[in-house]
């Protein structure tokens, strides 16, 4: 079987109808909102904490606060609304959820986005989830995954979800597609591409950006947002621990789903990593805007629905040798 992956794909220039890059809008409406860039931080545990979600909420960027210190998510939920500003977090499918939802509910504190997380999400116990959530807060946008095909997408968008998010074992601290030999590794935009063939509904491509060009490819191929952990990781904001080795600072970035998160080697599917210190988060997501507002220049558009219509080629390899 023919396919491809974001290293095999060019995207084709077409007539430019800017004459700066600025007058280029990055802006996507996702859910009941509108976000600068189609861009979210992944829901982990080294990449987003509570200070930097209050952070990017306050600057116009989507985020998903991750589900691994459960006790905390309420309080979250209240700071956020005592801030006028958005609450978004992440759930997972055990019995438990299912109380922490009522709580929610019981609490009456507005949650705007929740995020069904587990590692095989074409499951009945998502779909049961979803259907909890949309029945317990119905004015709450539900996004659900992770998912790999379009029969997925089908069943997880007719129990209600609002979203789903495709990628399995894609992520650079994934070890799921040499633990299992499952997963979209290889072919994730292919996944995204035929994920969003048969999407009713938007789709979260997650996982696999390794340039800021990808971003723009899964555009192209029918994401409207993109997940991003290991680029996003590893900034003066970000919460995994710092580690200096022969003078140069890194910080740790693991798997969600490794021994360092689970605190047991055990159903392991993750990896640590460093990754060496860069500067703010907002700087890098700001380059991230600004590459792709030269995107939608090369599209020949002035928005993001330029680049859903361009045409591409796709080759052994863009790195043509130059690394
Ligand atoms: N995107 C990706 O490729 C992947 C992401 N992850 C991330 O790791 C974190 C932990 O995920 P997860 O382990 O699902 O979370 P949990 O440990 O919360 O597991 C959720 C539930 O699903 C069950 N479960 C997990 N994997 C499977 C499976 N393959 N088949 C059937 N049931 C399963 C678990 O039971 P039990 O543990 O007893 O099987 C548990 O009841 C999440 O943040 C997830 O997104 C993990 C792997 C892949
Ligand atoms: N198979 C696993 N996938 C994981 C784990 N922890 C997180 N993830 C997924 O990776 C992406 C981020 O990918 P990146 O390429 O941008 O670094 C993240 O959003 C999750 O979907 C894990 O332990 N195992």
């Amino acid at each position: 079987m023919q396919t491809f992956d974001y290293e095999q794909v060019q995207l084709i220039p077409a007539k430019c109808v800017v004459n700066s890059r600025s007058e280029c809008d990055t802006t996507i409406k996702f859910g009941p909102r509108e976000f600068n860039i189609p861009v979210v931080p992944a829901n982990m545990q080294t990449v987003l904490n509570e200070a930097l979600a209050i952070q990017l909420a306050e600057n116009g960027y989507f985020y998903i606060m991750h589900r691994f210190n459960p006790e905390k998510r309420l309080d979250f939920v209240k700071d956020m609304n005592q801030r006028g500003l958005y609450a978004s977090i992440s759930v997972g499918v055990k019995p438990e959820e299912y109380d922490f939802i009522d709580e929610l509910k019981a609490s009456g504190e507005k949650v705007e986005y929740i995020t069904i997380d587990i590692a095989h999400g074409h499951a009945e116990s998502v779909i049961q989830m979803i259907k909890y959530i949309k029945e317990a807060l119905p004015e709450t946008f539900v996004i659900a995954g992770n998912i790999a095909t379009p029969e997925a997408v089908r069943d997880l968008e007719n129990a209600g979800a609002d979203a789903t998010k495709v990628g399995v074992g894609p992520g650079r601290v994934c070890i799921t597609k040499i633990k299992t030999g499952f997963g979209t590794a290889g072919w994730q935009l292919d996944a995204i591409r035929l994920c969003a063939k048969a999407a009713r509904k938007p789709i979260i491509a997650d996982g696999g950006i390794r340039t800021n060009g990808d971003i723009a490819k899964s555009i192209r191929f029918g994401a409207s947002m993109v997940m991003i952990g290991s680029l996003l990781a590893a900034h003066e904001e970000s919460p995994g621990e710092q580690v200096d080795e022969d003078g140069v600072t890194f910080k740790e970035y693991f798997g969600s789903a490794s021994e360092y998160q689970k605190g047991i080697h055990k159903n392991v599917e993750g990896k640590k990593m460093l990754i060496e210190s860069r500067g703010s988060v907002f700087d890098t997501l700001n380059e991230m805007k600004e590459d792709l507002q030269s995107s939608i220049s090369y599209a020949g558009g002035k928005d993001l629905k330029a680049i859903r219509t361009v045409d591409y080629m796709v080759v052994p390899s863009i790195f043509n040798g130059d690394r």
